[in-house]
């Protein structure tokens, strides 16, 4: 079963509930994990199981980095805000760079990650 990470800055919070909502089948079979805000908006809104990590701010992104490298994760979705400044940019920047080194595939818009959650679950067929 495919490990995804979930990950949305505020202001594309809505949006990844969306897709969430609109992906629930698809997502319902993969093992889900997220950030901290994240993992719970998408909890909270739609019948999916989340893995809470802490909060980006606080680490959130950088555990999530752990398990890219750790091999453990298949696809990030990360929702990022391209118009706000985050204290946290340098985890970020951080996780960016461990998905290009493991070659982990990381979607930053609704509609590539809408493109990666069918490869996903495409693969998971063929797998299956
Ligand atoms: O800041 C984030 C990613 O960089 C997301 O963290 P939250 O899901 O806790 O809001």
């Amino acid at each position: 079963m495919p490990r995804v990470a979930l990950i949305a800055h505020d202001d594309e919070k809505p949006v990844v509930v969306s897709l969430a909502r609109e992906y629930e089948s698809v997502l319902s079979t993969f093992d889900l994990v997220g950030t901290g805000t994240t993992g719970e908006r998408i909890t909270e809104e739609t019948g999916l199981a989340v893995e809470r990590k802490e909060s980006g701010p606080i680490g959130g992104d950088t555990q999530i980095g752990a398990e890219v490298v750790e091999g453990d994760i298949d696809g990030i979705v990360f929702l990022r805000d391209p118009l706000t400044a985050q204290p946290h940019e340098p985890d970020i920047t951080a996780l960016l760079r461990l998905c290009d080194v493991h070659d982990v595939p990381m979607a930053t818009t609704r509609t590539s990650a809408e493109y990666l959650l069918d490869g996903l679950a495409d693969d998971a067929g063929h797998e299956g």
